[in-house]
């Protein structure tokens, strides 16, 4: 009997040690999944989360930003790069394109932008015309990153004819240095044409535009934008009250077409560049009909600009070139005595 009742007990603790083992398993097995949620809680008081090194990573790879600002930074990698000028950071343009539209803007920021000094905003920023209420920070967001010593440089062409532009470049820096690349302007206005007639077809023949009340051979309409523009000497009256003529480079887009590298020499030197980009960066495009470069930033074969930049031009009698020419003339002759170059228009 005692035998019997003991045999049973043994049988009752062994059931009772098995469940006891499978409950010890079953709940093992679902914590142990569980036990990375449990760091949160540690990381969630920042005194611990300083404290606590994360051992279960096998390194602790801090990753700082070389684009962003974070001057409280002060680890050894950090502020080598910065003592060396490494750090990339975004500035204001010390150098400005403003102008001529259609006068060959887009060539001269391309191809200033191959020296390895200086860094470009890709697209028109436009912020002294269309943007200035965004503020100062905005416009330096829209640049691109430069090293101690690279020149942040930027082109938006309406600038020249912007009333208020003057001013506000000045505000930003007055040692702003600013090019003007003018050219023509007959071919300018007709280039200028050319580009409006390509987004709207319905316009109508420049011949009409030209003259008052669109009748060939009438007075010139000078409130049309594409005549309007190309009084030169009217707009550089508003930069000289601003800035001394010595800020200012004026670039011959013609002579940025048959030689590229006599202009660029002269940028370099204006900029205070290593005489860099020289003829051995361009070669001619016979197909094209102008100056393109072997290589670039973005580009390592050789290229050209794109099809926007070179047009066609359409017919424009004889006798319609020479009154604009006429009409031209005294302003041409007063921007030559302001910038002290003659230009060779006729
Ligand atoms: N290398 C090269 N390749 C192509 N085009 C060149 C070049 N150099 C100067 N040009 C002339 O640039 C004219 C366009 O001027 P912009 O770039 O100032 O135009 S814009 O104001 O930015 O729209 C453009 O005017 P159109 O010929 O009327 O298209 C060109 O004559």
């Amino acid at each position: 009997m005692e035998i019997f009742i003991s045999k049973k007990s043994i049988l009752v603790l062994f059931s009772l040690a098995s469940i006891l083992i499978y409950i010890f398993f079953v709940y093992n097995s679902c914590v142990v999944p569980n036990f990375p949620k449990t760091i949160p809680k540690w990381r969630a008081h920042p005194a611990v989360a300083q404290e606590i090194p994360l051992v279960h990573y096998s390194s602790s790879v801090r990753v700082v930003s070389l684009l962003e600002g974070n001057e409280t930074d002060m680890s050894p990698k950090y502020k080598f790069l910065k003592e060396q000028g490494l750090r990339p950071e975004k500035q204001l343009p010390s150098a400005l394109i403003i102008g001529v539209k259609k006068g060959g803007t887009r060539a001269l920021l391309e191809f200033i932008r191959v020296h390895p000094d200086v860094r470009a905003a890709g697209s028109e920023v436009h912020f002294f015309d269309r943007n200035y209420a965004k503020g100062f920070q905005w416009y330096r967001e829209k640049m691109p990153a430069t090293l101690e010593g690279q020149l942040t440089i930027e082109k938006t062409p309406s600038y020249f004819i912007t009333k208020e532009a003057p001013r506000r470049v000045h505000l930003m820096n007055p040692s702003t240095k600013l090019l003007v690349v003018v050219r023509d302007p007959v071919t300018r206005a007709i280039s200028d044409y050319t580009q409006a007639i390509s987004k709207k077809p319905e316009m109508k023949p420049f011949e009409k535009l030209v003259f008052v009340n669109g009748s060939i051979g009438s007075i010139i309409d000078t409130s049309w934008g594409p005549i309007k523009l190309g009084i030169y000497s009217r707009y550089l009256t508003r930069w000289l009250k601003f800035f001394p003529l010595s800020q200012l480079l004026f670039v011959s887009g013609e002579r940025l077409v048959v030689d590229p590298a006599i202009e660029l020499k002269r940028v370099q030197d204006f900029l205070g560049l290593k005489r860099v980009v020289t003829e051995k960066h361009f070669y001619f495009n016979t197909t094209k009909g102008f100056p393109c470069l072997f290589k670039s930033e973005g580009h390592s074969a050789p290229h050209c600009l794109g099809k926007t930049k070179g047009r066609n031009h359409p017919y424009v009698s004889p006798s319609v070139l020479q009154r604009l020419r006429d009409f031209y003339r005294p302003f041409n002759n007063h921007f030559y005595q302001m910038t002290g170059i003659n230009f060779g228009w006729t």
